[in-house]
């Protein structure tokens, strides 16, 4: 009889569901009350000889139990409504806060293991909420319900049917931690399963590309023998508790049916009496037998509870209390004032002291050498941190002024790491917008370069991509990506990285492209080839979380230093590559 509070708190999503499905089954429990009821009085009219009365008291039998088998369907209807509504709820809820937690949370928990909790967890959510705890209701109020009657019959049979009543009930509590502990233990090894498979399904590539294909399957076998220990120690609790409550049943029912037999032995009670104190004695344990088989439906909400509620109340990386709706008319000015951030339980600052404007309307570029910053600037700018000193400004008003939602939607991201979905390519580019017409789609693919070959493709726009967009090239992908950042009408555009996978050749065309077809938005271009960049408005070159120097690609250049550097290296780069 767990009743975690998290799972209280999911039932009231469906609370009026709920109660009709409890008082369905509060009724279909009256109904065997019932039925007991007038099977007494139909054996004891047989006793007496009495058949007068039996044609009557069999078809009210009959019209109980079909009244029952109505009751029960009804309220399998209304709990399994009641346990979509909380399922439903309860998961927009999560994902909901999975949005707000944003990209910074996934750095920490493993997308397999948030996948487990928001799908299985959910579904044993569901179960406890809709089957176990109307049961639990039911078998609370019953029983004391039926001890009165009893008690007004044959008192003697009491002291049967309490103590055994009360073991069957309060016995197994005694195993309740231990039981809540199994479950948690069992729940995280199966979360682990979840997140190393979903880990070695992505990663499969790369595990064969290193011949690490038979330690990934050894480690998986590892984690699913582990899985079966946690399930039998689970399992081995949970008999011990269902051992318990049916030892008390058949006990306390053959208790009563002793004592009530042995009352009408001695002439001590009517033979209607006695029947009816065998009957009801049966309906005392039928609840706590239906609970018993229930909780094994709810015991899996049980032990995901403890995850679902850490999953629901992660604190985000950053506050959300701004109220400004990020609606600036024209594209606004960015502005990094003495920024200085350190990641959590990073040794040393990403960022020291960053200070420079990227123009409105204008393109600004960030280079620099691998970990200068570069990511961390935009990961600022877009807030999935804050920084820990200094302030960034959209627009001239610190970017937490902004409500975090606004913000995000105000500034469009093509990052290195693409992410394309198992839909159609229209799908993939209307995800930025959409209602965009089949011509918006042309131009934004047409600016980023990949329109043609989307278009010799059999199915063109309607061609169903794989997973992650794993039916096309690296650099195709990016340009889809880009593309659809284009489409949305996000007047401040980042390209993180965003031409890494085009080959040289064609990357500074298509920056040419993409930066005429990005109008007068503000762009931020990070890059680490210079060839992409060197015709921005403006030029920062970031140097181990310092701003080395800024200006334009000629009087950096003249001006030595890692620009100059990062130039010449790019060169023999070059060179390397045609010699
Ligand atoms: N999530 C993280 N936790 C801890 N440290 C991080 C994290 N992400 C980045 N860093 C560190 O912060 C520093 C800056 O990283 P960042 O990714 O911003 O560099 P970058 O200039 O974008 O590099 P690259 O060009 O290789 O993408 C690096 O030292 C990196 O190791």
């Amino acid at each position: 009889m767990i009743v975690h509070p998290e799972l209280r708190r999911a039932a009231r999503h469906a609370h009026r569901t709920l109660l009709a499905a409890t008082l369905l089954q509060g009724a279909v429990t009256l109904s065997w009350l019932a039925q007991a009821v007038l099977l007494a009085f139909a054996l004891a009219a047989i006793a007496h000889g009495d058949t007068g009365q039996l044609p009557w008291l069999l078809t009210g039998v009959v019209a109980v139990v079909a009244a029952r088998a109505g009751l029960a369907w009804h309220q399998r209807r209304t709990a399994a409504r009641a346990g979509a509504l909380v399922r439903v709820r309860l998961r927009d809820e999560l994902v909901a806060h999975l949005g707000r937690l944003g990209p910074a949370y996934l750095t920490e928990a493993r997308a397999g293991a948030v996948r487990t909790t928001v799908v299985d967890g959910v579904e044993g959510v569901d179960a406890y909420v809709s089957r176990y705890l109307p049961q639990l209701i039911v078998t609370l109020a019953a029983p004391p319900l039926l001890l009165a009657a009893v008690a007004l019959i044959e008192p003697r049979a009491l002291t049967g049917l309490v103590p055994a009543l009360l073991l069957a009930l309060a016995g197994p509590r005694a195993w309740d931690r231990l039981l809540a502990r199994r479950g948690k233990e069992h729940w995280d090894t199966y979360e682990a399963l979840g997140a190393d498979y979903l880990e070695a399904l992505q990663g499969m590539p790369a595990l064969r590309a290193a011949g690490a294909v038979g330690r990934s399957r050894q480690r998986l076998e590892d984690r699913s023998a582990q899985l079966h220990r946690a399930t039998v120690a689970k399992l081995r609790i949970s008999l011990v508790d269902t051992g318990i409550t049916d030892l008390a049943i058949q006990g306390g029912t053959a208790a009563a049916a002793l004592l009530a037999c042995w009352a009408a032995a001695s002439g001590a009670t009517t033979a209607t009496a006695t029947y009816l104190v065998l009957l009801l004695a049966g309906e005392c344990f039928r609840p706590v037998r239906d609970l018993s088989r229930e909780w094994h439906a709810g015991y899996l909400g049980v032990s995901a509870a403890d995850g679902i509620a850490a999953l629901r109340t992660a604190a985000p990386a950053v506050a959300d209390n701004g109220k400004l709706a990020a609606e600036w008319r024209t594209p606004p000015e960015l502005t990094f004032e003495e920024v200085e951030f350190t990641y959590p339980g990073a040794g040393g600052a990403a960022l020291r002291g960053v200070r420079f404007t990227a123009p409105a309307g204008r393109t600004t570029a960030i280079v620099g050498p691998s970990g200068a910053g570069k990511s961390t600037l935009v990961g600022l700018l877009l807030r999935h941190h804050d920084p820990r000193r200094g302030r960034v400004l959209v627009d001239g008003r610190d970017a937490s002024s902004y409500a975090l939602s606004a913000l995000r939607r105000g500034i469009a991201v093509v990052s290195q790491e693409t992410y394309l979905f198992h839909a159609t390519i229209a799908d993939n580019l209307r995800l930025a917008r959409a209602d965009a017409t089949d011509e918006d789609l042309e131009r934004a693919t047409r600016a980023a370069g990949v329109h043609d070959e989307i278009a010799a493709l059999p199915d063109g726009y309607a061609t169903v991509l794989g997973e992650r967009g794993a039916t096309l090239s690296g650099g195709q992908r990016q340009r889809l990506a880009l593309a659809r950042a284009l489409l949305s009408d996000a007047p401040v555009l980042i390209l993180d990285e965003a031409t890494s996978a085009v080959d040289e050749r064609r990357e500074a065309d298509i920056v040419r492209e993409l930066l005429a077809a990005a109008g007068n938005r503000t762009v931020l271009v990070v890059a680490h080839r210079l060839a992409a960049v060197r015709h921005a408005d403006h030029i920062v070159v970031l140097d181990g979380g310092r701003v080395d120097a800024q200006g334009d690609h000629t009087a950096l250049v003249a001006a030595g230093g890692v620009y100059a550097e990062l130039v010449e290296a790019g060169r023999t780069h070059q060179g390397g590559l045609a010699a």
